[in-house]
């Protein structure tokens, strides 16, 4: 193995092995498999990037470092001779944490300084300028995140929100280094070191910004970032003849289908609004599931009663109507409840024989899929961009894992067909 990644949750983990699955037009990427929690027993033998998803991203700081670091523990004992860090392209953190205390916990058990931190994914409009982070023309705090009912991103200046949560000061590698060329962010990148910085913001716009990053990193044992600071990486290891290029292939699965979203952000809320036009939708009163008086049950038989229709199941609601119901609940015990909820019906759905399945939301993934008790999942093609087909060959379940502001509007049909494998990508 050549490459692991240690994601802080599952949505984003399956962004990033997307991104290396695909590696650049024309190269092939890596042999990509992503894992579901640490994995207790060593990798196959032909997988050349791991990834390994973990639910870190709102967890206690302390639970977030320890298992971060065993995901690193199992990644070396694969070989793998470089580590990223995956976090969200949209910074999704609180003051707290915990991409610093992760990422300088990780940075020390690897002995580095001067790390790549670089949330940046233009395709998607994530774009890094002064180390402030933009979604598309709106800087990040005037951006919907603003609202996340986990982690509120309120401060578009990540040097500064990431110097809340580092211990060592956080350095910055500007715009101009970047299109110098890969040599001159090296020089940066060791300048930062020297001066004592562990974690280096570096500017991207574009995704030449990313590749030039990736070059830089040739070699290097650990950088983080959101999925785009893994846009180069296959290239280094192809080029030096240690990957063959691999191509991602999926057959297809069929079956009944079930779409679960607990995603609030605006992405997912308008890709519902854009299903419930011609398909069954199911939208959970939160008041009933708090109260015991809706369940998994009563989700089975809609989701049963409407099999070949693309039934859909969310909690999703708008920003007043979640700061509501946190008030009422606690934002905490609201959250565990629901992604509990979702995550007990997947497990319903699966054991009635729903084999596609997909989750919008990056905690509801989570939760979704460790209920599943998946554990290696191959990457198939792209549906939507960061977002690929999942498939669990063992199992035959396909599934799709959308972060919650990914996607197009028409996500959910288009998931579902292609999970079936009806139409070439
Ligand atoms: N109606 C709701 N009110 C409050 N919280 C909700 C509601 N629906 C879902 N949630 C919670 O909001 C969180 C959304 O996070 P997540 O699934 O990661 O979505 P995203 O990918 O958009 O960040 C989950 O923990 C989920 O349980
Ligand atoms: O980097 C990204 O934006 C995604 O890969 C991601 O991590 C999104 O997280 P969720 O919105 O919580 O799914």
């Amino acid at each position: 193995m050549l490459l692991g990644v240690i994601a802080d949750d599952f949505t984003g983990a399956s962004d990033i092995a997307n991104t290396l699955a695909k590696g650049l037009a024309g190269q092939g990427g890596l042999a990509v498999t992503q894992y579901l929690g640490i994995p207790t027993s060593p990798a196959a033998p032909d997988v050349e990037a791991a990834v390994i998803s973990l639910k870190t991203r709102s967890a206690p700081v302390e639970a977030a470092v320890v298992q971060s670091l065993a995901a690193l523990e199992w990644l070396q004992a694969q070989g793998c001779v470089q580590f990223v860090f995956k976090y969200c392209s949209t910074f999704d953190s609180t003051p707290e944490g915990n991409i610093g205390p992760v990422s300088e916990a990780l940075a020390n058990a690897l002995g580095v300084k001067g790390v790549i931190a670089c949330p940046a994914f233009p395709t998607v409009g994530r774009t890094v300028h002064q180390g402030h982070l933009f979604v598309h023309d709106q800087l990040l705090s005037e951006s919907s995140m603003r609202h996340h009912p986990l982690t509120p991103m309120t401060d578009s200046d990540i040097r500064r929100w990431l110097t809340h949560q580092t211990r060592d000061l956080v350095g910055l590698v500007p715009v101009a280094t970047v299109r110098a060329g890969s040599a001159e962010v090296r020089a940066a990148l060791d300048a930062a070191a020297a001066e004592g910085r562990t974690m280096v913001i570096c500017d991207a716009a574009i995704d030449q910004d990313l590749i030039t990053l990736g070059a830089a990193a040739a070699g290097v044992p650990f950088l983080t970032g959101g999925s785009g600071i893994a846009i180069g990486l296959p290239a280094n290891f192809i080029r030096s003849g240690l990957a063959r290029g691999a191509r991602t292939s999926f057959e297809g699965v069929a079956g009944p289908e079930a779409i679960l979203a607990g995603s609030c952000s605006a992405a997912t809320r308008h890709q519902i609004a854009t299903h419930a036009n011609d398909h069954p939708v199911m939208a959970l009163d939160v008041d009933a599931i708090m109260a015991g008086t809706l369940g998994v049950r009563e989700i089975v038989e809609f989701v049963a009663s409407h099999r070949g229709q693309a039934p859909l199941v969310y909690s999703s609601d708008d920003p007043m109507e979640v700061e509501a119901l946190q008030s009422r609940y606690g934002r905490e015990s609201l959250a565990l409840t629901l992604d509990g909820l979702f995550a007990d019906t997947a497990r319903a759905l699966v054991d009635s024989g729903v084999t596609r399945l997909v989750v919008a939301g990056g905690e509801t993934s989570g939760a979704v899929a460790q209920a599943l008790d998946l554990e290696a999942l191959s990457i198939g093609p792209e549906i939507d961009p960061g977002v690929p087909i999942l498939a669990e060959p063992t199992r035959a379940i396909a599934l799709a894992l959308k972060s919650g502001n990914f996607g197009a509007p028409d996500f959910f049909r288009k998931a579902l067909r292609l999970l079936e494998g009806g139409v070439s990508l």
